[in-house]
């Protein structure tokens, strides 16, 4: 049920009574939508976000009895390292999400060898043009400073990354808060999303959601949640 309606956009809280069974309920809910997209357009395409909270929910959707082979897995995101890196998120999800059923899914990364970040930038935005739009299923996590994917508060460029009419699909980031430079989707790409999840674990980042959807400076959180067309669903356990 809506906890709150904000603007022109609402979200709804899902609140569960552990990290199990909200990895559970995510994947389940996950993998519906995308058989439900597989079944309407013959494929689906799901953007994940990294970090240390979608462990539990990259092993429960990896064993879902889904059409995997008809499934295009690329990131939110991306910290601007080799996949071999301990802080890429193509490492994570290759460790974690594309094992069992889902080997059989097909992984766009978005991290390349090359010699800037702008030049990545640029040619994953390319080269993402050729997958098939609007993304069916994102899963955001959320900092306790209220950024997501890589809207980061401090970003050089935050207008730019969240600007909704953005025809951008990747743009760089250079924030201090990120530690690394990364790669994001725009807000643009990511509210014209089917599904949208926010997957959020304790207390700490519940206290900073509800700080963020309070009145008060936008955090690039609401950013999301104000220009979504459709509710996002939380997933929150303590
Ligand atoms: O690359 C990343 O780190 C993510 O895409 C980022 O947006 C993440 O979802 C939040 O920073 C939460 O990270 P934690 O799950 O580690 O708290």
């Amino acid at each position: 049920m809506a906890r709150e309606q904000l603007n022109s956009a609402s979200y709804n809280w899902n609140a569960f009574p552990d990290r199990p069974h909200l990895a559970a309920a995510l994947a389940g809910r996950v993998a519906d939508r995308l058989t439900k997209a597989i079944a309407e357009r013959g494929t689906a395409v799901l953007a994940v976000s990294g970090g240390t909270t979608p462990g539990k929910f990259f092993a429960a959707l990896s064993v879902a009895p889904i059409a995997w082979d008809k499934v295009i897995v690329t990131l939110v995101d991306e910290r601007f390292v080799p996949a071999s890196s301990p802080r890429s998120n193509a490492g994570l999800v290759a460790a974690n999400l594309l094992q069992n059923a889902a080997k059989a899914a097909r992984f766009v990364p978005l991290y390349h060898e090359a010699s800037g970040i702008e030049d990545v930038a640029a040619s994953d935005d390319a080269a993402l043009r050729s997958l098939p739009w609007p993304l069916d299923v994102v899963v955001l996590g959320m900092g306790p400073d209220g950024h997501t994917a890589s809207f980061f508060p401090d970003a050089d460029d935050l207008a730019r990354l969240l600007d909704p009419a953005s025809d951008r699909i990747i743009l760089p980031v250079h924030a201090a808060s990120a530690g690394e430079p990364r790669l994001t989707l725009t807000l643009a790409r990511v509210i014209d999303a089917g599904f949208i999840a926010l997957h959020i674990e304790g207390e700490d980042k519940r206290t900073a959601f509800d700080g963020a959807v309070a009145p008060g400076p936008r955090k690039p959180i609401r950013a999301v949640l104000d220009a979504a067309p459709r509710p996002v669903e939380v997933f929150w356990a303590p």
